[in-house]
C-alpha cells in the first residue's frame, strides 16, 4: 500500500513539469507490480510451510476445542499434561487440509467446496473443523480448514485427498497424522511432479487460550461490527458474485439515517414464535408502519447468498439491516415503526452457526459479537419472542409442514435452536425484553402492549 499511494500520489506531485515524467510514472507501476506480486508469492509460499509457532485447534462437539502443535514449539508451561490424542485411537489415521490462499473471498469458498466434497467422500470418515494459527498474530496467520478423521485407515481416502491437493496445490495444505508408540508424528504432503511427503514432525496435545480462537475470529467473519466491513467482503464478493455488485448498488452509502420521533420496536424470536402474527396485530393497535429485515428491495437475492459461504451469507444479512435502516427512519417520521426480525436476529444467528458443540462454546456474556453497531439505526425495544419447544414444534406441524422430515430436523437441530436463544439473550445495547410467548395471541398481543406503553412514549 506505502509503495502505491507513494507512486500514484507523492511521486506525481514531486515529478510535475518533468518531461520523462509518464515513462518513469509507467516504469515504477510495473515494477511495483512485480514486486507486489513477487511479495504474494513469498507470502504464499511462506503459508504452505509450517511455522515453528503454528497452533491448531480442532472443533469439539461437546467440550473445549483440541490444541495441538509441533512438539519443538512446546515450553514445559503450555504443554498439556497428556499427548492422547482421541481421534487416532486403535490404528486410525487423521489428515488435516487447511486453505492457505490469504484472500479472504477465496479462502471462504475454497473451504466450503471442500468440506462438502470431503464430507462426501468416503463413506464413516468424520470431518471437524480445524483452525491453524500463530498466536500473536491470529487474523493476520488464520488458515482455516478441516480435520478428517479416518478410523478405519480407508485406503481409497489417501487417494481422494492427494487428488485434492493436485487441484488446488497452491491454495491448500495437506499433512497426515499417525501415532507411532505413543507419539503423534504429522507428515506434510507437496505436489512435486507428484504427491510426496516431504517432511515428518512430532506434534504434541497443548492447552489452549479462552477465548478459543473460533470465537475471536467470528468479528469480522460472520459478525459485523460497521457497514464499512460489510461493504469491503461483499465489494471482494463482487468480483466472483454478480448478485453482490448488484446489491452493493442498492445500498445508500449517504448518512447514517437518523430515526424520527416516533418509536421503533423490534419483534424477534425463533421460527415460528409468532413474530408475523403479532407484528401484524401491532401494526393495527398501533397504527404502525410494519417492515422487516431482509426488506423487500434486496430479498430477492436471499437465495443466492443463503448458497454462499458464511461470510458472504452473514454480510449480505448484515446489509440488509443496513438497507431497512433508510425505511425505518423514513417510516419514523410519520408512525411507529415494528420490524419483523432486525441486527439481533443477524448477530444471534451468525454465533449460533459458527459456534459448534453446544451452549458453552458460545462468546461469554458482554463480548463484542453481543453489542449493537455503532452506525447501525438504533431500535427504542427488542422484544424476544420465547416458547417452548413442545409448542413451537405444535405451531410448525400446524402450519403443514411434512411431520416426520420436520421432526427429525428439529431433533438435530436443538442444541442449534438453545444457542440462538441465548445468543438473543445475550445481546447488549438495546437488550431484548423477553416475552413468554406460549400463551394465546390475545395475551401475547396484551402483554407486548403493556410493555410497550411502559418502554416508548405511545
Ligand atoms: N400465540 C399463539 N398461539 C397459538 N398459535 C400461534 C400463536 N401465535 C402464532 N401462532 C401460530 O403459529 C404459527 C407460526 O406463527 P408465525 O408465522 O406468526 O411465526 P413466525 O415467528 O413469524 O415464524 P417464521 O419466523 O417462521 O416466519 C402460525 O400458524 C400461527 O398462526
Ligand atoms: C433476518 C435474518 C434471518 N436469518 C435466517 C434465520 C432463519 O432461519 C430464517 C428466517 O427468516 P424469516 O424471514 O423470518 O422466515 O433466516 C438469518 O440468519 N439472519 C438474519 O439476519
Amino acid at each position: 500500500n506505502t509503495i502505491t499511494s507513494c507512486c500514484c500520489f507523492r511521486f506525481p506531485r514531486m515529478m510535475a513539469g518533468c518531461k520523462t515524467f509518464p515513462i518513469v510514472c509507467l516504469q515504477l507501476y510495473l515494477h511495483t507490480r512485480s514486486m507486489l506480486r513477487t511479495c504474494t508469492r513469498m507470502a504464499s509460499a511462506a503459508c504452505q510451510h509450517r511455522v515453528k509457532s503454528q497452533m491448531y485447534a480442532v472443533e469439539s462437539a461437546c467440550k473445549s476445542p483440541f490444541y495441538f502443535t509441533l512438539k519443538d514449539n512446546v515450553s514445559p508451561v503450555s504443554s498439556g499434561t497428556s499427548n492422547a490424542w482421541p481421534f487416532l485411537a486403535q490404528g486410525g489415521y487423521a489428515h488435516s487440509l487447511c486453505v492457505t490462499t490469504s484472500q479472504r473471498v477465496q479462502a471462504a469458498r475454497l473451504q466450503k467446496s471442500m468440506g462438502k466434497e470431503l464430507t462426501a467422500m468416503v463413506p464413516g470418515i468424520q470431518v471437524v473443523k480445524l483452525l491453524s494459527y500463530i498466536p500473536d498474530n491470529l487474523h493476520g496467520s488464520l488458515q482455516r480448514g478441516f480435520l478428517i478423521l479416518d478410523s478405519q485407515h480407508h485406503h481409497d481416502l489417501q487417494n481422494k485427498l492427494e487428488g485434492l491437493l493436485r487441484e488446488n496445490q497452491q491454495d491448500i495444505q495437506l499433512c497426515t497424522y499417525t501415532e507411532e508408540e505413543g507419539r503423534v508424528w504429522q507428515s506434510r504432503w507437496e505436489v512435486n511432479g507428484q504427491v510426496k511427503e516431504m517432511d515428518r514432525s512430532e506434534v504434541v496435545a497443548v492447552n489452549g487460550p479462552m477465548p478459543s480462537p473460533f470465537v475471536e475470529i467470528l468479528r469480522g467473519s460472520a459478525v459485523y461490527s460497521s457497514l464499512q466491513d460489510v461493504l469491503s467482503v461483499l465489494r471482494e464478493s463482487a468480483k466472483v458474485i454478480p448478485e453482490a455488485e448488484k446489491l452493493l448498488k442498492c445500498m445508500d452509502l449517504g448518512n447514517i439515517p437518523e430515526k424520527g420521533s416516533h418509536p421503533v420496536i423490534v419483534i424477534e424470536g425463533l421460527d415460528a414464535t409468532g413474530k408475523s402474527t403479532l407484528t401484524e396485530s401491532l401494526k393495527q393497535h398501533l397504527k404502525a408502519t410494519l417492515l422487516r429485515s431482509p426488506p423487500d428491495s434486496i430479498s430477492r437475492w436471499r437465495k443466492t447468498f443463503d448458497d454462499e459461504t458464511s461470510l458472504i451469507k452473514r454480510a449480505y444479512y448484515a446489509l440488509s439491516n443496513y438497507v431497512a435502516a433508510v425505511d425505518i427512519a423514513k417510516a419514523s417520521e410519520v408512525s411507529p415503526v415494528i420490524v419483523d426480525r432486525f441486527w439481533h436476529s443477524t448477530a444471534a444467528y451468525a454465533i449460533a452457526t459458527e459456534i459448534g458443540g453446544n451452549i458453552q462454546n458460545l462468546p461469554d456474556h458482554h463480548h463484542v459479537v453481543y453489542q449493537w453497531p455503532e452506525d447501525l439505526l438504533k431500535p427504542d425495544l427488542v422484544i424476544l419472542l420465547t416458547v417452548s419447544d413442545e409448542e413451537r414444534i405444535h405451531r410448525i406441524r400446524k402450519r403443514g409442514l411434512q411431520e416426520t422430515q420436520e421432526e427429525k430436523e428439529l431433533e438435530a437441530n436443538s442444541m442449534f435452536r438453545q444457542k440462538v436463544e441465548e445468543a438473543y439473550r445475550r445481546m447488549e445495547n438495546p437488550g431484548c425484553v423477553v416475552i413468554d410467548a406460549g400463551a394465546s395471541r390475545e395475551a401475547v398481543l396484551k402483554n407486548t402492549l403493556s410493555i410497550i406503553k411502559r418502554h416508548c412514549d405511545i
